[in-house]
């Protein structure tokens, strides 16, 4: 087999700070070889379907193909979405420019180049990373494609990025994936000081996501931070970059490459790939993280780190606890490092796992709460519109009955009516209406309704007239001297009512003649609907 050895050691002395270091390649050193297995490579309908000449396969060539290992289980993975764009446009461009708008660089690695794009069909937003060589063989095309089967076997882990479809057209692979906000390179050059919580966080984040591939027999020998992204949320931390990814058995016996020598376990330089190298790049990855250091990709220091020295001013900045699993993930000896199951199994991890898991619990809670309350508040609202009814009737009633003493004053509204004389004076039921039925976020009031429209069916409840409590102004163009003239008695006085106390007012009288009194009672809120966010 084929090895590798480590450029020689350089005295370097900036004592490691952080420094920026995107799209920095030198620390790879050659690249992958593997085998691949049998994939799907599909045609995709609408796009021409004429080969282009000089391709390195028949697959490979100005037809965009989808390429997809999930077979049957996932049909839509090996068909590529009709382009938005009308064909006579469509046929001078690739797949890639008929389907997306690239809108920024996310970043370069040394197989690709990632962008951010907006989907022409559904606006959404996605990375699509472009593998930045044309295939140049056979089998360099076929290490890309198994990049894409290994995207596709760890997509539905949530600790590892969603993959969505890949392609390939004019003899490059593209791959469209969930966008994230940015990689724990970056982060950390953004954030310099991460807190220590966080960085336990982190490490439960990659531990289970490291684990995924672990129980499958697989390694990923390229954990950086550069290759660990962060979600749309913010805050779960996403294993990314399976183009190294490999079966531990098939590792020793095939030509395996090596990731970045910044993070590269000790052991490979021997030609001993192990999860246990993975452990290893994790925990040095920590440690770049935890104490903001800038990683050797050679040198003295680079030797110390993999000894087990690790320099004292750096590691001094976080707990004992920390230090002392990120020193046994850096064990010299591979057999001595923990397990990802040993290391989630660490009592911290196990405190975070059960927080996450109640966290969970409770949020799964309180939805349900918030859904079965809203299911409840829905039929109270019925019957709180059914009890108001009643109420309602019962007041009618109960007025209706009542008796109306001689001294109960009348209203002579029209004094040319001989009815006016008679009827007795109707308590005026004033109300602010709430209705039942909820408008957007917020109480329903009456003037939510179309005009004439009465949500309470108010109006067909007889007597007493129900009104609205702003009195309707038929008198508009009038001055109020005027019309106060109209309502003077024989003696030019207003006509005066002692037991209704706004009625005193002269005011009072000019409201439409639909007022037969003041306000009863007035209901201020019927109940006010509350929504969740959702
Ligand atoms: N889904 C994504 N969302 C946001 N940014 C991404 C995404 N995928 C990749 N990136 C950015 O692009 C960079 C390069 O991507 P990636 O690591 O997959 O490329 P690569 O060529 O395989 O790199 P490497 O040199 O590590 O092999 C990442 O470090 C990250 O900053
Ligand atoms: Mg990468």
């Amino acid at each position: 087999m084929e090895k590798h050895r480590l450029p020689l050691p350089e005295l370097h002395d900036d004592k490691h700070r952080h420094k920026q270091c995107n799209g920095d390649n030198s620390n790879r050193f050659r690249p992958p070889k593997y085998k691949t297995r049998g994939y799907v490579a599909v045609d995709n309908n609408n796009l021409n379907r004429s080969q282009s000449l000089g391709s390195c396969s028949a697959n490979s060539s100005q037809v965009a193909h989808a390429i997809s290992f999930r077979g049957l289980e996932c049909p839509d993975a090996s068909t590529l979405p009709l382009s938005p764009v009308p064909l006579e446009r469509s046929e001078r461009n690739s797949h890639f420019e008929q389907c997306f708008e690239r809108l920024a660089k996310l970043g370069e690695g040394s197989f690709g180049e990632v962008f951010k794009v907006r989907d022409r069909s559904d606006g959404r937003f996605y990375a699509v990373k472009i593998s930045k060589q044309l295939f140049r063989g056979e089998q360099y095309r076929a290490e890309r494609l198994e990049e894409v089967r290994r995207y596709e076997e760890f997509s539905g882990h949530e600790n590892c990025i969603r993959f969505i479809r890949a392609w390939e057209q004019y003899d490059r692979l593209y791959m469209q994936m969930e966008l994230c906000r940015e990689s724990l390179e970056q982060y950390l050059l953004r954030c310099q000081r991460i807190p220590e919580e966080r960085i336990w966080h982190i490490l439960l984040d990659l531990l289970r996501g490291l684990k995924s591939l672990h129980d499958r027999n697989l390694i990923h020998l390229d954990i950086k931070l550069d290759n660990v992204l962060i979600g749309e949320d913010d805050e779960t931390c996403k294993l990314a970059d399976f183009g190294l990814v490999i079966d531990v058995d098939r590792a020793n016996s095939h030509h395996a490459t090596e990731g970045d020598s910044r993070y590269m376990a000790p052991e490979i330089l021997q030609g001993h790939f192990s999860k246990a190298a993975d452990i290893f790049s994790l925990g040095i990855a920590m440690l770049e993280l935890a104490c903001y250091m800038d990683l050797p990709s050679n040198g003295p220091l680079w030797h110390e780190l993999r000894n087990g020295i690790l320099p004292e001013e750096f590691i001094n900045k976080i707990s004992l606890e920390l230090q002392s699993v990120i020193k046994s993930m850096m064990m010299p000896d591979p057999a001595r490092r923990p397990t990802a199951d040993q290391l989630l199994s660490h009592p911290k991890l196990q405190h975070l796992q059960q927080k996450r898991k109640s966290l969970m619990n409770l949020s799964m809670l309180s939805r349900s709460f918030r859904r079965s309350r809203r299911a409840v508040w829905g039929r109270m609202c019925n019957w709180k519109t059914s009890a108001f009814r009643y109420l309602l009737y019962f007041l009618e009633v109960l007025h209706l009955c009542k008796p109306i003493g001689p001294s109960q004053p009348s209203i002579n509204l029209d004094p040319n009516s001989p009815s006016s004389k008679e009827v007795p004076l109707v308590p005026r039921v004033e109300f602010q209406l709430v209705g039942s039925t909820p408008i957007a976020n917020r109480d329903c009031y009456a003037s939510d309704f179309p005009f004439g429209e009465d949500p309470l069916e108010l109006s067909h409840q007889g007597s007493p007239n129900v009104i609205n409590s702003t009195p309707l102004n038929t008198n508009q163009g009038k001055s109020r001297m005027e019309l106060l003239g109209k309502n003077l008695d024989s003696f030019g006085r207003y006509p005066k009512m002692p037991d209704f106390e706004s009625l005193n007012s002269p005011c009072s009288a000019l409201s439409s003649p639909k007022v037969l009194d003041t306000s009863s009672f007035r209901r201020k809120k019927l109940f006010v609907m509350e929504f969740d966010d959702e």
